[in-house]
């Protein structure tokens, strides 16, 4: 019989760099084929790492109430692939220097750890550049229409009154650097983009996974919830205020279609208590977008539930599918041409101290062994000039690859 039993740690990492901590314990998870998460919330400063002493967990629908503590890992498409679910074994939150970490272990996972605590003090105590990954092969599918060709057609889908809005993707793919090391790069995604949800996601089932978005698909904390519509985009001058931004009639009901979606999932529901507070700008690292807040206070609409109902009913929100929902999903699995894999999926801790947040995968990449599938898409309206979405997939793949072509 598996019995818990509370492991008391022995890790000290006083006086060690909290950098070198991070590495150590990222390596030793991967060379122990660990799934593992690491993330850091918009506007704070703290660092999480958590893994799981098991195979990561296929969830067939989630249950974010009564769900362990632990790390959600949702694609695009539930039919291209299984929400996974990263349970909590070990999670060490690096706070400026001071780390905490949790255990309620099996035997066998208490074993395991005790190996994983081993290499870990034995790694802390060798200097280290580079970390590796894990990577996961994977045919590499190109989409045959080109992107520009791909928005023509959604604009005349669109005006054949097929549906209001899509949001076609592509993808990218570069040569890492050399010297190409994850975690420096993270923390350089960490430091650069203050109000994003910085990760990295890391196993055998997945590959690796690295991220800055912009975007929250839901957060609950404890009676609160939260959820936003984000869209329209344009390039951030950081020399102008951002107070004044102009929004074009385009991008203003390109994000307002992705804030009638969300009121439309609370009708669906009969929800009809929540606050709007926006739209406004926002600024999103090197780019700015539209953003609308809805929030519920789950005890006085006497909605317990409402984190797991909105899970569902959200994903994929018009943001990255379109809308009507439907249609112009149909359109993306027929004409997009390649698998979006976990980009444009969700991502995020789950109760974790009563709260959990949930993000849209934006503004990330797939790392392979010398190689880097970037992600990004744009929203298509009646009025979209195909050079011009163009060109906004190529300011978002800018996220990312203005950190990682910077020195590191
Ligand atoms: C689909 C993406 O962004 C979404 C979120 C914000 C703004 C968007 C836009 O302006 O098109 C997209 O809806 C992406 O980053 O790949």
């Amino acid at each position: 019989m598996n019995q818990k039993q509370s492991a008391t740690s022995s890790l000290d990492f006083s006086g060690y760099e909290k950098t070198h901590a991070l590495r150590s314990i990222f390596q030793v998870a991967v060379n122990l084929e660990l799934p593992l998460a690491v993330w850091r919330s918009p506007h704070q400063k703290e660092i999480n790492l958590m893994l799981s002493f098991n195979k990561v967990k296929e969830v067939e629908r989630p249950d974010l109430e009564t769900s362990d503590k632990g790390f959600i890992f949702s694609p695009f498409d539930p039919k291209s692939g299984a929400t996974l679910f990263i349970k909590s074994d070990f999670h060490v939150s690096f706070d400026f220097d001071e780390i905490i970490q949790h255990e309620d272990l099996t035997s066998r996972e208490g074993a395991l750890q005790a190996e994983f605590l081993k290499n870990v003090k034995q790694q802390l105590s060798t200097p280290q550049e580079k970390v590796n990954y894990h990577v996961k092969d994977q045919a590499r599918t190109e989409a045959d229409l080109d992107y520009k060709d791909l928005v023509q057609l959604g604009v005349k889908a669109i005006k054949n009154n097929e549906f209001q809005k899509v949001v076609p993707a592509r993808s990218k793919t570069i040569s890492l650097n050399a010297d190409f090391d994850l975690i420096t790069k993270y923390l350089q995604l960490c430091d650069a983009y203050a109000n994003a949800f910085v990760s990295i996601v890391s196993m055998p089932e997945t590959g690796t996974w690295l991220g800055a978005t912009p975007e929250l698909l839901l957060e609950v904390n404890h009676s609160q919830f939260k959820t936003v519509a984000l869209a329209g985009t344009q390039k951030r001058d950081i020399d102008k205020p951002i107070s004044d931004t102009a929004w074009t009639q385009k991008e203003i009901e390109e994000q307002a279609l992705v804030s009638r979606y969300i009121i439309n999932c609370f009708k669906k529901i009969r929800l009809r208590e929540y606050n709007e507070k926006g739209p406004k700008t926002i600024i999103a690292g090197n780019l700015l977008h539209l953003k609308t807040e809805f929030e519920v206070n789950m005890k006085e609409t006497n909605f317990p539930e409402l984190g797991t109902v909105m899970l569902e009913l959200l994903h994929p929100t018009s943001a990255i599918a379109g809308m009507p929902k439907e249609a112009s999903l149909n359109f993306i699995h027929q004409h997009e041409g390649f698998d979006r894999s976990f980009y444009s999926g969700y991502l995020g801790p789950v109760q974790i101290e009563q709260k959990t947040s949930i993000f849209v995968n934006l503004r990330c990449m797939q790392l392979l062994e010398n190689d880097a599938i970037l992600y990004a898409g744009a929203g298509v309206t009646e009025d979209s000039v195909a050079q011009k979405e163009f060109e906004e997939t190529e300011m978002k793949f800018n996220t990312l690859l203005n950190i990682l072509n910077s020195a590191s």
